[in-house]
């Protein structure tokens, strides 16, 4: 594992690159048989414009065999762009992309990569079951249905017409869509989204079980405790560029420092952010969350000035201020 910090000249294009892949698990009898040598995904010098708009401005990124990737990013930052290219569904403006060695409409063709879109749709007058059943029909080597029925938790739902599901239980049907070919690279855009807290927890479950059989996943996702839970990378996406690349754990050490949380009554946010040791504060209700270059000099001077600070809690620094520092790196650029 290899780690590197690279700061590029020009504002826009800057990029906190930190390179850190993490070795791909051996392979485990009964895993799909991926040719080795290829990366799952290769992407170089990928560029696309929408007339003005440069929507990926020539990003290069290699997915091994076996990673679970995280793509994130605020609204616009060309997630969604990339995976249309990576799967095929819309040509780069310049750069190449291959998967397992093979020009992406053709790895999609031959079963060997699958997605799960944010507005992909069923077919309405078919059930569940008869819409896998078909799509199943144009694969080599399918899933068996009342496997891709138990990991899609469809199982009560197959029989009922897609316009008779909720959003949650669209989505799920979406995702046995993309698992009935047996897929090695599933490719998922806020799979999600529409999900409640339960469905989300059994789809990651299910997704867990779909990685442990050695194959491929990149995620683009809003939910950071997501990213964090579940993938073994982070790919930070801002502004067409790749802001950061590397473990949660890496991705948390950008932001060094600490988070320390009090109940300070009596406190404005701006006194609190004065204080020694301290680099930001929030004050909400009460509740102060000061980010921290020095939590133990934060911590003195907090007590010595607020002697009445209560419920303090310290902690490193999570993928969510990570994330909000290196975007917000992106409106200072703007600025
Ligand atoms: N078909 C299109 N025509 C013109 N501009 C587009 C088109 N698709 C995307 N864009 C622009 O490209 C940029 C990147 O959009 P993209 O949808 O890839 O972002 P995203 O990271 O997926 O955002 P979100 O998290 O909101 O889904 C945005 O500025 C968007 O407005």
């Amino acid at each position: 594992m290899k780690t590197k910090e690279k700061t590029e000249a020009g504002p826009a294009e800057r990029t906190t690159t930190v390179t850190a892949r993490p070795e791909p698990e051996p392979k485990a009898e009964g895993k799909p048989a991926a040719p080795a040598v290829e990366p799952a995904i290769r992407i170089t010098g990928l560029r696309k414009t929408y007339g003005d708009v440069q929507a990926v401005k020539g990003i290069d990124l290699d997915i091994a065999p076996g990673e679970v990737v995280a793509l994130l990013g605020p609204n616009g930052a060309g997630k969604s762009t990339t995976v249309d290219m990576v799967l095929g569904l819309s040509k780069p403006t310049a750069g190449g992309i291959t998967l397992f060695g093979k020009d992406p409409y053709i790895a999609v063709r031959e079963g060997l990569a699958s997605a799960v879109l944010q507005d992909g749709s069923l077919i309405d007058d078919l059930s569940v079951r008869e819409t896998l059943g078909m799509i199943s029909s144009l694969h080599k080597n399918p899933m068996p249905m009342d496997e891709v029925l138990r990991r899609a938790n469809i199982e009560d739902i197959a029989d009922r017409r897609g316009t008779k599901l909720s959003g949650g239980q669209r989505q799920r049907a979406r995702f046995a869509c993309a698992l009935i070919g047996n897929p090695q690279l599933l490719i998922l855009d806020e799979p999600t989204s529409a999900m409640d807290v339960g469905s989300r927890r059994k789809f990651w479950e299910s997704m867990r079980k779909f990685t442990d059989t050695g194959r491929t996943v990149v995620f683009a996702t809003h939910y950071l405790d997501e990213a964090e839970e579940f993938a073994d990378r982070v790919v930070l996406m801002r502004s067409g560029t790749i802001a950061a690349d590397g473990t949660v754990a890496q991705i948390r050490a950008l932001t060094a420092g600490r988070m320390l949380r009090a109940s300070v009554p009596d406190a404005t946010a701006k006194e609190l952010g004065t204080l020694p040791g301290v680099t930001g504060a929030t004050l909400r209700l009460g509740q102060a969350e000061l980010h921290c270059e020095d939590s133990d000099k934060a911590l003195r001077a907090l007590l010595t000035k607020y002697p009445d600070a209560h419920d303090i809690e310290i902690s490193a620094s999570g993928l969510e201020e990570a994330f909000l520092s290196l975007t917000a790196a992106e409106e200072a650029d703007a600025a």
